[in-house]
């Protein structure tokens, strides 16, 4: 691992009024990573942001950037750079000025200020726009011109909070390619923030999920959808069918009245858990076949699959995704392998979640 570039270590928030935004947050951010806050509205994103730029105090705790202590330093001389979600452009500055602004107040050089204006545009792939007003482009430009005025400052770690939610969506979906790329090009940090679960998957080399002003979980989004780590994550990322289950022993879970071979280890005999299973990973099939037998409730053919939601005889519903449509009404067999039955332990903490998921990949 390298060294990290920001590090937060038991951090709390606690506003003026008293309410508490922030929990022992610890982060540890490497340098040239592409990092997602995901979580709900309200969940304390932007706070965290909000710290690492200098913008607000930490209660408690400390924040570190290449290993020293920044808690005290003015947000001015931190080396990072914020993009906001309204992009905070000068409406009477031309393309040019808005990014040479930051360069005018250190008072560098014109010609340098020139060079890496036009720098900071080609990289934006905006050559040709620095003397077009800002009601002369597009949503999607002005969003790449508040990038060219953070990145023309040359930060290591480049905050961006929300700054995407204004396009729409085709716009945001080819933005998230040119912000990915853009990322890999430059190799500085990128610490996104966002509520959207597939704009979060989709970009990041690493997530936090943050709710309640806590960090639930952190991992690269496979780990975090493939292995979620309690019933919010499972349902805040992606679709999950999660059900109360038992744990009867090892490799064995109880859940619908039913005993399933799964892939969990290391419980209590009879500990309560509960179950995830995707509903990509379960497969249709006749009714005596399936491990689980649904009558077909709602069908809706969503382009490249079929969602299906099913109803047990304990009257739980099941979503699965099937590539071929079912009539409705019908009886169907639901069928899933062992290693799609993920479990949850009410309660853990992610460091033993972690050494749990490590056991078993040595098993
Ligand atoms: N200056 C403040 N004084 C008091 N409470 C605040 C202040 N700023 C934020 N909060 C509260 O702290 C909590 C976290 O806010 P924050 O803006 O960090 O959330 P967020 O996850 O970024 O939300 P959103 O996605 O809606 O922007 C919220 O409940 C918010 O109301």
């Amino acid at each position: 691992m390298a060294a990290p570039i920001i590090e937060l270590r038991g951090i709390t928030k606690t506003y003026d009024d008293g309410f508490t935004a922030l929990s022992n947050i610890n982060m540890t951010i490497e340098p040239g990573k592409f990092y997602s806050l995901l979580g709900p509205s309200g969940s304390g994103k932007t706070t965290i942001l909000r710290l690492i730029a200098g913008f607000t105090n930490a209660t408690t705790g400390s924040i570190l950037f290449e290993g020293q202590k920044i808690n005290d330093l003015p947000a001015n001389q931190r080396k990072v750079n914020t993009v906001f979600q309204n992009y905070a452009l000068f409406p009477h500055l031309d393309v040019f000025d808005n990014v040479a602004f930051g360069l005018n107040l250190q008072k560098r050089p014109k010609a340098e200020i020139k060079k890496r204006v036009l720098d900071a545009l080609k990289l934006v792939q905006l050559p040709g726009y620095a003397n077009r007003e800002i009601s002369e482009i597009s949503g999607g430009q002005q969003q790449r011109v508040a990038i060219a005025r953070a990145i023309v400052n040359e930060p290591k770690v480049l905050l961006l909070d929300e700054p995407l939610s204004a396009l729409d969506m085709k716009l945001r979906q080819d933005m998230q390619y040119e912000l990915r790329e853009l990322q890999q090009r430059l190799k500085i940090t990128f610490i996104f923030v966002t509520h959207d679960q597939e704009e979060a998957l989709a970009m990041s080399d690493e997530i936090f999920v943050v709710n309640d002003g806590k960090i639930l979980q952190s991992g690269t989004p496979v780990d975090i959808y493939d292995e979620p780590i309690n019933h919010f994550v499972a349902n805040f990322i992606g679709e999950s069918n999660i059900l109360p289950g038992k744990m009867q022993a090892d490799y064995q879970v109880e859940f619908v009245g039913k005993t399933f071979e799964c892939a969990d280890a290391g419980m209590k005999p009879n500990e309560k858990v509960e179950v995830v299973l995707r509903p990509e990973d379960l497969d249709v099939t006749t009714a005596e076949q399936g491990k689980l037998v649904v009558t077909v409730d709602t069908q809706l053919f969503r382009g490249d699959h079929f969602e299906i939601i099913g109803i047990d005889d304990d009257g739980n519903e099941w979503l699965i995704h099937s590539t071929n449509p079912v009539r409705g009404g019908k009886h169907i067999g639901l069928t899933f392998e062992p290693e799609d039955i993920h479990v949850m332990r009410f309660g853990e903490k992610e460091a033993d979640f972690d050494a749990r998921l490590e056991q078993y990949e040595e098993d």
